[in-house]
């Protein structure tokens, strides 16, 4: 699914009154429609209503909404703030509108002075203010509203955006200034702002509302980011063929796991094993074999001439795809490992944890890594590779953008909603996984499965997405079983079979 930014939604609403066609205020109603059926669905009339509109269109929205909701007898007091006196011109045809419907009972035009409504617990404030028209912070009496209505206890709806946040970048927005909503019906698609964890306090719960826009004005704009979509993996999975082999299926390396941290070599070899790959080695010091040897039977040993740390890079020829980092520790002899390992593998590579650690120490190294490989780090690694602190994810991820176009990398930025950046420019976040997955060994589980897919024969985009995916289904198979709060990184190994079984019955 698309994510639209403020100016494509406008060529899309142009888009969709040229070639329905609708007329711009139809379009408005057919929106306040959805808005007010999704507020009487969850909310009966008996709830005191106080509608806040801004001078734009969604304040229009939100006119309309007070007048269908009064229609529909609920109790609605509205307050239409006209401070330039310049409304948009669906916003002052919906102020005739409700001007003339009798059901609403207290209508106030704030020009200048306001003197704000008692806002108490149990009644509903329909936030109406700003939507994805803002164009700097907020600031004077509209701030001072915003900080009336967080403080007061009346629940929050907020029409499309809360009033305050921008639609995608709020770097230098001012972050007491914007409504914190306890449900946000967001109009057709999600906005890219929604999906950085620092907003969730603003946005609350989250409902999209379908108002119709035009999909072939969907279809034909190109945007770079969007949510992945289940369906679009069905035509990426690869099929094993009934005669295939073990010799078929690909062969993966996995080097993780310095002394005490075996554990990590252990997730990612098994969610290998578990991704389809036909036969995984493990390159770990000494000291971790007996372990190793106990817990992944099915694994082949490559024991690392040191004994607690990887020290030697391994002969990569016949491998088809590398893992490299969890557990790795990082000692200076496995940094040179490390980038010795890099030159002289061929195949693809996926590096996490302490690799991108090492790199991070060594970040001139970054210029060698060979194009298409693939990083996993969450925010700390990333920040460290990046060698700069970001003051919030939409910082985070342009810098992301830019570094894998610059490395013609593929870097997934881990998190709730997991962000893989492509080196074309483009970003998919992956819409599966909970928070119960914020859990040790997790990102190795990634890794491990990412390692197996490329080695089974999926190309570095294809694994990634699949990868994302199915790590954060099986997270979510896991927590439907265990709960979020029981989930560990084994879990996700276990019910990975499940997350597999449930994309294959869908394709096959
Ligand atoms: N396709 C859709 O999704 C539809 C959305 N609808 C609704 O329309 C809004 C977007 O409407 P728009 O008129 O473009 O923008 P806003 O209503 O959000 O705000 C524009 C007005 O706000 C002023 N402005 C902007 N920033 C500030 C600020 N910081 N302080 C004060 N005023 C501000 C701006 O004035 P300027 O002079 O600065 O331009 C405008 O007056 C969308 O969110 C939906 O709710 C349609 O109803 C249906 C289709
Ligand atoms: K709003």
């Amino acid at each position: 699914m698309k994510i639209f930014t403020g100016a494509q939604i406008r060529e899309l609403d142009k888009y969709t009154i040229e070639h329905e066609p609708i007329k711009s205020i139809d379009l408005m109603e057919r929106a306040a429609r959805a808005l007010t059926r999704a507020i009487t669905d969850r909310w009966g009339n008996c709830t005191k209503v106080v509608v806040f509109a801004g001078p734009g269109n969604n304040g229009g929205d939100a006119l309309a909404v007070a007048r269908m909701l009064a229609e529909r007898k609920y109790s609605v007091s509205v307050y239409l703030f006209n401070i330039s006196g310049k409304l948009s011109d669906d916003c002052t045809t919906n102020r005739q509108r409700l001007t003339e419907c009798k059901a609403v009972k207290e209508f106030t035009e704030v020009i200048n002075e306001f003197d704000p409504p008692k806002l108490e617990s149990g009644m509903l404030v329909v936030d109406g203010l700003f939507g994805s028209g803002l164009n700097k912070p907020l600031a004077g009496g509209f701030a001072s509203l915003v900080k009336y209505i967080n403080q007061s206890s009346a629940t929050v709806v907020s029409i499309d955006v809360p009033s305050g946040l921008m639609t995608e970048d709020n770097t230098y927005n001012v972050r007491a200034n914007i409504i914190k909503a306890n449900v946000t019906f967001t109009l057709q698609n999600k906005k890219l702002s929604f999906f950085f964890p620092e907003n969730q306090k603003f946005i609350g719960e989250l409902n999209v509302l379908d108002i119709g826009l035009s999909k072939d004005g969907m279809k034909s704009l190109s945007t770079h980011y969007s949510v992945l979509e289940e369906s679009e993996l069905y035509p990426r999975i690869l099929h094993r063929g009934d005669y295939s082999h073990k010799g078929d299926m690909g062969h993966a390396l996995i080097i993780a796991g310095s002394y005490g941290m075996a554990g990590a070599a252990i997730l990612a070899t098994k969610a290998c094993l578990r991704s389809g790959v036909g036969k995984v080695t493990v390159c770990t010091p000494r000291r971790n074999n007996d372990i190793m040897q106990v817990s992944v039977p099915e694994a082949v040993m490559c024991i690392d001439k040191e004994e607690t740390y990887f020290s030697e890079a391994v002969d990569a020829t016949d491998f088809d795809a590398i893992g490299i980092g969890p557990g790795l520790g990082q000692q200076e002899s496995s940094a040179i490992a490390l980038i010795t390992q890099i030159r002289r593998t061929q195949a693809p590579i996926v590096i996490d944890a302490d690799g991108l650690n090492m790199l991070s120490s060594h970040r001139a190294w970054l210029q060698q890594l060979p194009h298409g490989i693939i990083m996993t780090p969450h925010p700390k690694e990333y920040e460290r590779l990046a060698g700069n602190h970001f003051s919030d994810s939409y910082e985070r991820l342009a810098s992301a953008m830019d570094m894998a176009e610059r490395l013609h990398a593929f870097i997934i930025l881990k998190g709730h909603y997991s962000a893989l950046c492509m080196p074309d420019g483009n970003i998919v976040f992956n819409p599966t996984g909970n928070a119960g997955m914020a859990t040790a060994g997790s990102g190795d589980v990634l890794t491990g499965i990412i390692t197996g897919l490329l080695a089974r024969g999926y190309k570095q985009a294809d694994a990634c997405l699949l990868g994302m995916y199915l790590h954060g289904l099986s997270g979510d198979i896991a927590a439907q079983s265990l709960g979020v709060e029981s989930v560990v990184a084994s879990d996700l190994i276990n019910y990975l079979p499940q997350a597999f079984k449930h994309l294959y019955g869908i394709v096959s």
